[in-house]
């Protein structure tokens, strides 16, 4: 990646536990337009590292380090200059859609909260809010807006949260392993959305948001994103674009996560 400043840029991120650190000191650049897996195993800290980005460590972690968005700071930030940020810039979608969504509000009245936060006036709600579900690839607007998330399938409730995160017009997502508690099929529809989300497909289309993509499969990682961060044990043991890591690992870490790629068989087709 290159010395110019970066859309997102992290540096010696470490999130700590009683002294002890889960993430430790941590450097990642997202530029504008990049798709970027952070990959490594369970309890290699992906997380908790997406969760300092967006600020929002669980009770008890104590967050190190600079993050800079745009140049911003975001370490440090008062509550409500966060909230400010939170909702123009960095969106955060995360693999339990169930958990995610409040149960018992409507589909319209949560996918309305962003949109009144960017300023969108209540009259214009229900229009952009038929847009948000369109572009998610969710065409029965009425019905699923009327419904609670209990009502929707997983593959349409991870979509509902995936509009929510696009209503605050991110430049950046951040996509905490979004298809895992989906079965194949729909995962391969959600990663094809999310590519799609992602990638300039018009020229005269608006600059899509930047990814941030958490994984443990290198071989969704590697049909998605443009590069890849590997992370073990807190530390990043490698990096670099993502067809010169798949074609020529330098870390033995990394070359058994592709060794169990191959094992298990050929890259989940996203396109
Ligand atoms: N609230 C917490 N208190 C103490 N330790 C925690 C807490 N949350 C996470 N950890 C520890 O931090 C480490 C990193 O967790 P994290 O959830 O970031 O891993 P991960 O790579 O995302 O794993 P997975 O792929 O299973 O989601 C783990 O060892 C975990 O046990």
């Amino acid at each position: 990646m290159s010395n110019a400043p970066s859309l997102l840029e992290v540096d010696q991120l470490s999130v700590s536990f009683d002294n002890k650190a889960v993430v430790d000191r941590v450097d990642l650049r997202i530029d504008a337009g990049a798709r970027v897996g952070l990959i490594g195993e369970s309890g290699s800290g992906k997380s908790l590292t997406a969760a300092a980005i967006a600020d929002i460590t669980p009770p008890g972690a104590e967050v190190t380090g600079s993050v800079r968005h745009e140049g911003r700071e975001l370490v440090g930030l008062h509550n409500r200059a966060r909230h400010r940020l939170r909702s123009g810039g960095i969106a955060l979608v995360s693999q339990d859609a169930l958990t995610a969504l409040n149960p018992l509000v409507r589909v319209e009245d949560q996918l309305a909260i962003p949109l009144r936060r960017r300023g969108v006036a209540r009259r214009r709600c229900a229009a952009e809010q038929r847009d948000l579900l369109a572009s998610v690839g969710l065409d029965d607007a009425e019905r699923l807006l009327r419904g609670y998330p209990g009502q929707l399938s997983g593959g349409q409730r991870q979509r509902v949260l995936l509009a929510m995160a696009l209503a605050t017009q991110p430049s950046l997502l951040l996509a905490d392993e979004p298809t895992t508690a989906l079965d194949p099929t729909v995962q391969a529809e959600v990663l094809a959305l999310l590519r799609a989300l992602t990638t300039a497909e018009q020229p005269a289309a608006a600059q899509p948001p930047s990814l941030l993509f958490i994984s443990h499969d290198l071989a969704v990682v590697a049909q998605l994103c443009t590069h890849v961060v590997v992370l073990r044990a807190g530390r990043v043991v490698e990096r670099g674009p993502v067809s010169e890591i798949i074609a020529a690992p330098k870390h033995s870490y990394t070359r058994e996560l592709l060794e169990a790629t191959r094992s298990i068989g050929m890259p989940q087709e996203v396109s």
